[in-house]
């Protein structure tokens, strides 16, 4: 008797929470076309740790533009070609430039300051702006190639000095990406790359947190009305670790605006905090700034020299060949960034690492601020947006041989990531565009060049290249199974 009452109260549950919080599902008029959803959980159950292929295969079936699907209560429309990325990223760049915000992400003080989070509002144009003529301006890029070029040629040493043994590529890369970081944001290094306890352990730990947390998966994404009871705690937690990142930030903060007030003049370092004082920011922007740039900047461009790393394993004739075009163009001297315009092969390496394996492949999900028309469909306001990058950049419509590794596509191709051609958009496109591909680009060259022209390496156990199995999960990769093993050596030089 007792199971039959718990079933009936159940039963009504069920329905009180479909009607009460779902009746927007049934709302799917004038939507682009979809997988039927099931009540309340939607089509999340069709939805694995590769959505973007997953997605690709459904686009397929729903005639390759625009899909619609529900994840829980949501409504997300995707753009799978080219056009349907036009449209997105290009004729209604506005109206679709809102920011999908996650739900753990949404502490008030950090949105409000960012770039990535926040609406296209005039902070944002100040940050952007800044980000422009300052950050990321050729000057800087330039003024701080040293500093690059001599963390890749640390690495080089660090794999040398493990010669013979196994090393796990990202965990060195991420680790050398995280200490350019320290060093062009405050003048000061991160990690340690041969000691886990050495470098700044309580920043190191602090970020990867951080990571990690940005990579957890919240329920309240698919049920927005569980985000206000932060049911596990993901919204504290990332508050906490923002508010202990930004105290440490906080000491160094104070310590150069009470230098430049004593008139200890400009500090010796010409770093990114030193341009962001200069611009007139206040600690708060600073703060979630530097996070940003942290954020956003390590994770993905250590993915992709892994990813390139892993290429360039499984294609020894690409390595080769990149070998000899370094030899002809730098012959006995140590590469540079200013090299990297006179090396074709390894730009085209890089743009083809990046249409292979773009670091984030549906972009970050954007949301309609107003409800619009795209392609004869209605997209309703608040809708969420994805662009699929990466099934774009694997159309076999569009690409020749889409699943071959081949930088010759983009020798004598005119093809740029830069947000102009919707077949390869890695960074994305419209206002929203990465505003880091210019330090991206200079880091991915730099790491992936000294590494060729200073390392040779094999995988371990005289495991055949050929047997490398490659796999992206979703979004952020820095968990990505298998993790890429190298047995580095030494070569003459
Ligand atoms: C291989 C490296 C990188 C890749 C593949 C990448 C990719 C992306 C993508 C796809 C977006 C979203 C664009 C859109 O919504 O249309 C984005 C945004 C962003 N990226 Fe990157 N990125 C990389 C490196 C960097 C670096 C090095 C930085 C800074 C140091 C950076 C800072 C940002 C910021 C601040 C945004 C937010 C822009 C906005 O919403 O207005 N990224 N990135």
């Amino acid at each position: 008797m007792e199971i039959v009452s718990a079933t009936i109260a159940s039963i009504f549950f069920i329905i009180f929470i479909y009607i009460f919080f779902f009746k927007d599902q049934s709302n799917t008029k004038g939507l682009p076309p979809g997988p039927k959803p099931w009540p309340i959980v939607g089509n999340l159950l069709q939805l694995g740790d590769k959505p973007h292929a997953q997605f690709a295969q459904l686009a397929e079936t729903y005639g390759g533009d625009l899909f619609s699907l529900k994840l829980g209560s949501q409504t997300v429309v995707v753009a799978s070609s080219p056009s349907a990325a036009t449209q997105v990223l290009k004729t209604h760049d506005r109206i679709l430039s809102g920011r999908y915000v996650f739900q753990s992400f949404r502490v008030e003080k950090h949105v409000n300051n960012s770039i990535v989070w926040s609406e296209c509002n005039e902070n944002w144009k100040m940050l952007r702006k800044v980000c422009r003529t300052e950050v990321f301006s050729s000057k800087m890029i330039e003024s701080q190639a040293h500093l690059r070029e001599a963390k890749a040629m640390e690495l080089v040493e660090f794999l040398k000095g493990r010669e013979g043994q196994v090393v796990k590529i990202i965990e060195v890369v991420f680790g050398t990406l995280v200490n350019i970081f320290g060093r062009l944001i405050f003048s000061q290094d991160v990690f340690d790359l041969g000691d886990p306890t050495g470098g700044s352990a309580e920043m190191k730990d602090h970020i990867w947190q951080m990571l990690e947390m940005g990579n957890s998966a919240n329920p309240a994404d698919y049920f927005p009305f569980l985000g206000k009871f932060d049911l596990f705690g993901q919204r504290r937690a990332v508050a906490n670790c923002l508010q202990q990142i930004y105290e440490v930030w906080g000491a160094m903060l104070r310590e150069r605006r009470r230098a430049a007030k004593d008139g200890a003049g400009t500090h010796p370092h010409h770093d990114f905090v030193t341009i962001l004082l200069d611009a007139g920011l206040d600690d708060q922007r600073i703060n979630a700034l530097l996070m940003e740039l942290f954020g956003a900047g390590t994770e993905t461009s250590s993915a992709t020299i892994e990813w390139a790393v892993a290429e360039l394993t499984k294609n020894p004739t690409i390595k080769e060949k990149l070998r000899r075009e370094m030899e002809s163009v730098v012959g006995k001297e140590r590469v540079k960034e200013s090299d990297i315009p006179r090396l074709p092969y390894l730009q085209a390496i890089v743009k083809e690492t990046l249409r292979l394996h773009p670091a984030t492949p549906m972009l970050l999900p954007r949301r309609a601020l107003e409800t619009c028309q795209v392609m004869g469909y209605t997209i309703p306001k608040d809708c969420q947006i994805m662009v699929n990058a990466w099934a774009i950049a694997r159309d076999p419509k569009i690409w020749k041989d889409p699943l071959k590794f081949s930088p010759e596509r983009f020798l004598d191709s005119s093809l740029d990531f830069k947000g102009n051609d919707f077949e390869f958009i890695p960074f994305g496109g419209g206002r929203r565009i990465c505003p880091g591909i210019p330090l991206a680009t200079q880091f991915i060259g730099i790491i992936v060049a000294t590494l060729v022209q200073n390392l040779d390496w094999s995988l371990p156990n005289g495991m055949d290249p050929s047997e490398l199995v490659m796999e992206e999960k979703f979004g952020l990769t820095l968990q990505k199974e298998p993790p890429l093993l190298i047995v580095p050596k030494s070569i003459e030089f």
